[in-house]
């Protein structure tokens, strides 16, 4: 695991093969396959270029942009993927999961700064090689990192807080990726 210390105390941990090819096949053929998949809308009336799932502890919810994602229970292949990235770092009880068809789904540059969400993100790529690519909000410094098929990106410090992120969408023939995000929501009260 490559540690990376960004500017404004964000931190980025990087591991190109976090799971071996046959593992990696495995999760992502029962993730494409069993997960509940939809294309939720945008704004303007746009569709998200994207599908989603969302699992993750009981009565947890996560509202971003305009989105409700109401959790639902962890699977096992989910349980087992969520207990190997905390073995590297963090705690989570959600996870969001993003599906890109081909080049053209994509994910817009954006923090997940929610004042709910915890500082440690733990983003596990399954499929096509995509590129992770984040920019510092006012020197625009940018970096892209290779998201390919096992690899393991831990975002924290900072890092929300100083930094944005996206998928940018691509012209090359690439199949399709999964992401999973695994995030911790703390619960807030119920107005
Ligand atoms: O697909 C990715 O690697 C990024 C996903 C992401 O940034 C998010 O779900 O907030
Ligand atoms: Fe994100």
């Amino acid at each position: 695991m490559e540690t990376i210390e960004l500017a404004d105390g964000g931190r980025l941990l990087y591991e190109e093969v976090f799971l071996e090819p046959e593992l990696a096949d495995r999760y992502f053929v029962e993730l494409r396959d069993h997960c509940l998949w939809e294309q939720k809308p945008a704004l303007f009336g746009h569709m998200q270029p994207r599908l989603t799932a969302s699992y993750g502890d009981a009565g947890i919810t996560y509202r971003y942009s305009g989105t409700v994602n109401v959790a639902l229970p962890w699977t096992a292949t989910m349980l087992e993927i969520k207990h190997r990235i905390e073995a590297v770092c963090g705690q989570y009880n959600y996870c969001l999961m993003n599906r890109y068809r081909s080049g053209s789904d994509s994910m817009g540059l954006h923090a997940d700064d929610e004042p709910e969400m915890g500082n440690v993100i733990g983003s596990l790529s399954l499929g096509a090689t995509r590129t992770f690519r984040i920019r510092h909000n006012f020197s625009k410094e940018t970096r892209k990192f290779p998201a390919g098929h096992g690899t393991l990106i831990i975002m924290a410090g900072t890092m929300q807080q100083f930094w944005k992120h996206d998928i940018p969408k691509t012209t090359q023939a690439v199949g399709e990726r999964i992401n999973l995000t695994f995030r911790e929501i703390k619960k807030t009260e119920i107005k």
